[in-house]
């Protein structure tokens, strides 16, 4: 069979991962495609960089028209990352019948339907398992593995730099701004890591997951996001000390048709698999009515596991390609959009009240909540040396988060209460 020729736009973390894994799983991949795969030209910024693999002269690039204009090469690999130029090279590739394999989830979650049908009209393959967490198939789990059952909720840890700063602060106490760098070291973290810890990233994969798995056009700004950067270390002994671990999830919920999709950090109860979930690892949970639980669990940042599922993309295009069937993988979301807003959803929330400790606050506290119809699940009054205020933790049953705004909104004026300290979804 011809040799499938790539194209790399970029060679950083992952860029790199892939050329080690082309270079060294050589054998098995000609084996699997009949086909052998080379690295042509490979585009970065700066050619005379100081690199962690040898890579001869010739073939970097400074030009992307290099590799977007090549004759010979039949795939672009897209590892540079951020919106533009991103998009106009791989649009540009695919006009020019090239197939595309991408890990960028920004790009993916905000122009995916345009690169799709893109490649549609070009009769090219377009592959991104790696732009959701990293190592773990999830994007062929959805479209393949499920495509005889009905999802009905999808809750993700698809941020691996925030749960290795959120499990470093569990386990060891780090602080917060030490466990960031480390992870920008190690290059888990994006360019601009603010998108990883305000939760933005993981929007970006909840709705390409959200997308897949309910066959709905899901845009970002469908998804409510709150990142972790306000989470204090109390919070985290707190939720460890009741028997839960905060977590920054994902949740993409399908309740008669509507739709809800939010990042958020979550008090997982211990007992629940995505607890136990730690470091730069990741976990998709997938419920479905047919098959039930299930969970997919493996790295969701770093240079080998994410090109791991790069070059297994570059498998399937080169499968596809040698069965003369490029093209045909045809996915639209063909289910109307009908959405719950962030108001609308039900789920359990912590609340931790820092308030006066004399007699009748906690009736007043219980009939604020009665107003609302909000019903709870446990009080608990913990003893604090270091407070003169009493520390009141509430959880409450399923809740609709309007109910729950009103009553933190008459929180704000109650007498007895000094301040509401913090609240967090509970799940599990
Ligand atoms: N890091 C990870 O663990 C994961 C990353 N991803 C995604 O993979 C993609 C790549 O990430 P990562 O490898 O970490 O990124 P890096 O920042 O490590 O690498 C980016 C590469 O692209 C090159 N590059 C960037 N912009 C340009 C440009 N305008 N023109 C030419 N070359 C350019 C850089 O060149 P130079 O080397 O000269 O600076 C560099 O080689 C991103 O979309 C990211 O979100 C997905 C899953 C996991
Ligand atoms: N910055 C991302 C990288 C993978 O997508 C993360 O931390 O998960
Ligand atoms: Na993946």
């Amino acid at each position: 069979m011809k040799p499938i020729k790539a194209g790399l736009l970029g060679l950083g973390t992952v860029g790199t991962g892939v050329v080690r894994i082309v270079e060294g799983h050589q054998e098995d991949l000609v084996m699997q495609t009949g086909s052998s795969l080379t690295i042509e030209k490979i585009l970065v910024k700066n050619r005379s960089k100081e690199r962690s693999i040898t890579v001869g002269p010739d073939k970097l690039t400074e030009d992307p028209w290099e590799i977007i204009n090549h004759e010979e090469i039949d795939v672009v690999v897209e590892v540079m990352g951020g919106i533009e130029p991103a998009r106009t090279y791989i649009l540009e590739a695919l006009s020019r019948g090239k197939h595309v394999v991408t890990a960028n989830k920004d790009l993916m979650a905000l122009h995916g339907q345009e690169i799709l049908a893109k490649a549609a009209e070009n009769g090219c393959d377009v592959f991104y398992e790696a732009s959701v967490a990293g190592g773990i198939p999830i994007i062929r789990t959805l479209v393949e593995g499920f495509a005889s059952d009905r999802i009905t909720k999808i809750m993700g840890i698809v941020n691996g730099t925030t749960n290795y700063i959120l499990t470093k602060m569990s386990q060891e106490g780090a602080s917060y701004e030490d466990v960031l760098k480390e992870a920008q070291e190690l290059g888990y973290a994006e360019a601009d890591p603010t998108s990883d810890v305000e939760g933005l990233d993981a929007a970006r994969k909840m709705t390409i997951l959200a997308t897949l798995g309910f066959n709905v056009n899901v845009s970002l700004d469908d998804v409510s996001v709150k990142g972790i950067s306000s989470i204090s270390k109390e919070d985290i002994l707190y939720a460890k000390k009741l028997g839960y671990e905060v977590k920054l999830l994902g949740i993409a919920e399908r309740k008669d048709d509507s739709i809800s999709v939010t990042v958020q950090p979550t008090m997982v109860n211990r007992s629940h698999p995505l607890a136990s979930v730690n470091g730069v690892f990741n976990a998709v949970y997938v419920y479905g009515e047919a098959v039930g639980e299930t969970m997919f669990y493996g790295p969701g940042a770093g240079e080998l596991p994410t090109a791991t599922s790069i070059v297994a993309d570059l498998v399937a295009v080169a499968k596809n390609r040698n069965l003369g069937v490029s093209g045909r993988r045809v996915f639209t979301p063909y289910k109307e959009k009908k959405l719950r807003t962030a108001e609308q959803v039900d789920y359990k929330n912590f609340m931790l009240l820092h308030v006066e400790d004399e007699p009748g606050v906690l009736a007043k506290i219980a009939k604020v909540f009665a107003q609302h119809e909000v019903s709870l699940e446990s009080v608990l009054q913990q003893p604090n040396p270091n407070n003169p205020k009493a520390e009141l933790i509430i959880i409450t049953h399923d809740a609709n988060q309007a109910s729950m705004t009103k009553v933190l909104e008459d929180f704000q004026t109650l007498d007895g209460i000094d301040r509401v300290q913090s609240v967090y979804r509970v799940e599990g």
